[in-house]
């Protein structure tokens, strides 16, 4: 298997706050493979575009290690990641903060091209035309700044420049929930179009499902600072198996009339703990409508289960068998603990 674009392993990133120490990122391990789309999902403030930060080193990890292309970047000065950086970009929710104002398009587009060495002046200003029309605008963009812009062209200008050196990763944190729902489809539409074209890996962080559904080959599932379950896109939409997973994707709209899929809603209970004090045991434990007292008071491990797939709870055996959070009976959640054959840690 060729050398994933991203590997995270065992990422942390704690803030220290005046209440203590807030664990957004605590312990994440993802990989994301040449040319492979990786969603990740959760809700907000389960540290979604912390990971995002930190794996393009816009944050410093404060533990675990980050690879991109086989190569730590994990405390690497800035000077030394400078030549790296060709290789990752990150693609922000609000297209106005990271686009410089005084700046015209062309010179936007063409700034990493110029930074990397790759062209410079009309080969620089050809590539730039080049890459507005695989946006989708026109030659004359180049000559505009970005607050003669509507939001979804500034968010294609971001996308052009992100993708003009040729990046092996792009981290598109929630690109289109700051636009009009109108245009949030073509800005989509063509992240899939590009990334199938030119076969670049991404990190794909979003609250839309239907948008993870649609772009994802696999998605990773948050919940306050870790990832709780993994699986490829389509195994995990039709049988999630963490509490937490089946909760989240019960709220996704059904979009395939032929399959006429449907869900019962799951209503979480109470807020997102704070990450100052995670709850002891399963993190999900309070929220959690399976919960039994193993839960409780031991930590799940997220563990590989005989399908490859990788989930963190003590309620879903390892071949697969998993309770449904929509039918919760409290017999059922103590039936289903003593019946499922666990795969305990050695020291349990
Ligand atoms: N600089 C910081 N200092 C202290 N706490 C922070 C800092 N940045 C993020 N956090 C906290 O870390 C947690 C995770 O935040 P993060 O923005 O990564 O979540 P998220 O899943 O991306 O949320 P959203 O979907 O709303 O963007 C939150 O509790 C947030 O308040």
């Amino acid at each position: 298997m060729s050398t994933p674009v991203l590997q995270l392993d065992s990422l942390e990133r704690h803030f220290t706050a005046s209440g203590g120490t807030v664990r957004a990122a605590d312990g994440v391990t993802l990989t994301v493979g040449r040319g492979e789309v990786v969603g990740l999902v959760g809700e907000s403030g389960s540290g979604k575009s912390t990971v995002g930060r930190c794996a393009v080193r816009l944050d410093e990890p404060t533990g675990g290690t980050v690879r991109i292309n086989g190569t730590d970047v994990t405390t690497m000065s800035r000077r030394s990641l400078r030549p790296l950086r060709k290789d990752f970009h990150l693609v922000f929710q609000d297209p106005s903060s990271s686009l410089d104002p005084r700046m015209t398009v062309g010179q936007i587009v063409a700034e990493p091209l110029r930074l990397h060495g790759i062209a410079k002046g009309e080969a620089a200003r050809a590539r730039v035309a080049e890459l507005l029309a695989q946006v989708g605008l026109r030659p004359e963009h180049a000559d505009r700044h970005p607050h003669e812009l509507s939001g979804g062209q500034r968010q294609r200008i971001s996308i052009a420049r992100a993708l003009s050196v040729d990046p092996a990763l792009l981290v598109a944190d929630e690109p289109t929930s700051a636009l009009d729902v109108s245009v949030q489809a073509s800005v989509l539409n063509l992240l899939a179009d590009l990334q199938r074209d030119r076969g670049f890996g991404c990190l794909f962080i979003t609250h839309d499902l239907a948008a993870v559904e649609y772009l994802a080959d696999r998605i990773a599932v948050m919940y306050l600072g870790q990832i709780v379950e993994q699986a490829p896109t389509a195994e995990l939409f039709a049988d999630p198996k963490h509490p937490y997973t089946q909760a989240l994707l019960s709220a996704a709209p059904v979009p395939d009339p032929v399959t006429q899929r449907t869900r019962e809603r799951i209503v979480l209970s109470g807020e997102l703990p704070s990450p100052l004090a995670p709850p002891p045991g399963c993190r999900f434990h309070t929220r959690c409508p399976l919960a039994v007292d193993r839960c409780r008071t031991e930590i799940p491990a997220l563990r590989t289960l005989d399908s490859g797939r990788e989930v963190s709870c003590h309620l879903v055996a390892d071949d697969g068998t998993a309770p449904d959070a929509a039918a919760p009976r409290p017999a059922d959640a103590e039936t289903s603990l003593r019946t499922i054959p666990h795969s305990r840690p050695a020291s349990a």
